[in-house]
C-alpha cells in the first residue's frame, strides 16, 4: 500500500524549484563563509538583480497571505514543511499505519546552534510543526499554546533526523500531542504540546485577520 503524505507534495518545477535553488544558495554561503569576501561585491550585485526580478511579481502582503490560505491541501509555505518556502528544510511527514506521523530530514550549517550541531530553536520548530500536523490529521485544527521540550542529546549537522509525532487526545477545546526527534536509535529531543482548537468563530476570525487590519 502506498504511504500517505501528511505534508505538501514537493514539486520540481515553479516556486518549489526556486525555493530549492535558494536553499542550495543558503547552504553554499554558510559553507563558504568568509572565503567569499573577495568576491562579495559581485555576488551581491548578481543577487540583487535576481531579487528585483522576483520582487516584480510580488503582490502586496495581505493579498499574498489570502492567496496562500486559499490553496487546497497541506500548507506549502510554512517555515518547517513549506515546499514553497526557501527558509524551510522542508520536512515531509508520512502517515504510519497507526495514524502517527514519521518523517526524515537532514539539516545543513544554516541550522547550526552549538558547534557542529542543530540549533535548539530549529528542533523546537520541527516538533511544534509535527505535533500540529498530527492533530490536524486526527481532525483537530488547533494552534499551539504550550510546547514542552527536552533536549536529551545534541543532533549532529548532516545526520538523518527521524521525526515522530502523534495525537494524544482532546480535553474540551484543548488538544494534546507528543513526538520525538531521533538519530538512529538515539532519542535526541522529546516534546509534548498543548493546542487550542480553532473551532469557535472568534478564534478563527483572530487568525484570519490580515496584518494591515490588525494595525
Ligand atoms: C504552519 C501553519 C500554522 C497555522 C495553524 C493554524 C491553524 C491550524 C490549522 C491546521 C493545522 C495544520 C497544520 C498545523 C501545523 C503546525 C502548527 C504550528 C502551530 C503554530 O505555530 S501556532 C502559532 C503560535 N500560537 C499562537 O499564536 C497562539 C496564541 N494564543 C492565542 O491566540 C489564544 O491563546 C487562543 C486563541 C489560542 C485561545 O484564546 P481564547 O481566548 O480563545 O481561549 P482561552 O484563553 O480561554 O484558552 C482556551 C483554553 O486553553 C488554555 N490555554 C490558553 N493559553 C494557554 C497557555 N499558554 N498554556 C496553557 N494553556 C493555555 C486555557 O487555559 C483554556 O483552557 P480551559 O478551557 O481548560 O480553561
Amino acid at each position: 500500500m502506498e504511504a500517505t503524505l501528511a505534508t505538501a507534495q514537493p514539486r520540481d518545477t515553479g516556486i518549489d524549484a526556486v525555493a530549492s535553488a535558494t536553499r542550495r544558495l543558503v547552504d553554499a554561503i554558510t559553507r563558504a563563509g568568509g572565503a567569499i569576501d573577495a568576491d562579495a561585491d559581485r555576488i551581491v550585485a548578481d543577487l540583487d538583480v535576481l531579487t528585483a526580478r522576483i520582487d516584480a511579481h510580488a503582490p502586496d502582503l495581505p493579498e499574498r497571505i489570502a492567496t496562500m490560505w486559499r490553496q487546497p491541501g497541506p500548507g506549502r509555505f510554512d517555515p518547517a514543511g513549506g515546499t514553497e518556502n526557501p527558509l524551510s528544510p522542508p520536512v515531509s511527514l508520512w502517515v504510519e499505519p497507526d495514524g502517527s506521523l514519521r518523517g526524515e530530514v537532514t539539516l545543513g550549517l544554516a541550522f547550526q546552534g552549538p558547534p557542529g550541531h542543530i540549533h535548539g530553536g530549529t528542533s523546537a520548530m520541527l516538533m511544534d510543526h509535527a505535533l500540529g500536523i498530527a492533530n490536524a490529521r486526527a481532525g483537530y485544527a488547533a494552534v499551539t499554546v504550550g510546547l514542552d521540550i527536552s533536549f536529551r542529546a545534541a543532533i549532529p549537522i548532516g545526520s538523518t533526523i527521524t521525526i515522530l509525532a502523534r495525537h494524544d487526545g482532546r480535553d474540551g477545546r484543548k488538544v494534546r500531542s507528543s513526538g520525538e526527534l531521533r538519530v538512529g536509535d538515539l532519542t535526541c529531543v522529546t516534546a509534548t504540546g498543548t493546542f487550542v482548537l480553532m473551532d469557535d468563530p472568534s478564534t478563527r476570525e483572530k487568525f484570519r485577520r490580515l496584518p494591515r487590519e490588525q494595525a
